[in-house]
């Protein structure tokens, strides 16, 4: 049977869904924002005009720690991912996403797909991602 988990301390899924599931030797981990646990986001600055700035380094940051404390309350981490789904909401964000990504994985990594998206669940969101762990059950 697949067991799903929330972890306690992330951001609390807005829907009826776990942030990680496994299935077998496989870890699945649920589409992943920036979000914190109190609904605030990373890489967003709102100055005193109402001008909002989104950073799409710091955001792309957030998401993989967030992915990797989720991996780690499932008895996995960053190091197990065979699979990354990422999802921008603007293709001019890529080339920051990407140097970000470049500190954290590489061609041994997990297999990357890069796709471009009307919007994500808050206007706030530029980035992300869904991932696919591989961590046998032994391991736990
Ligand atoms: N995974 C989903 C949303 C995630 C949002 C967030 O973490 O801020 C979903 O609705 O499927």
């Amino acid at each position: 049977m697949a067991k799903g988990i929330r972890v306690p301390g992330k951001a609390t899924p807005r829907g009826r869904f776990p942030h990680v599931k496994r299935a077998g030797d496989f870890l699945y981990v649920s589409g992943t924002s920036c979000r914190r646990h109190d609904d605030t986001f990373v890489g967003v600055e709102v100055d005193k005009y109402g001008a909002t700035n989104l950073d799409i380094r710091a955001q792309t940051r957030a998401v993989i720690e967030n992915i990797g404390d989720i991996l780690k309350a499932a008895g996995g981490s960053l190091a197990d991912l065979v699979q990354i789904t990422t999802y921008l909401v603007n293709m001019n964000d890529f080339k920051g996403y990407n140097e970000v990504y470049a500190e954290f994985f590489d061609e041994e990594g997990p297999t990357r797909t890069t796709v471009a998206v009307h919007q994500l669940p808050h206007p706030h969101l530029l980035i992300e991602m869904q991932a696919v762990a591989y961590h046998p059950q032994e391991r736990s």
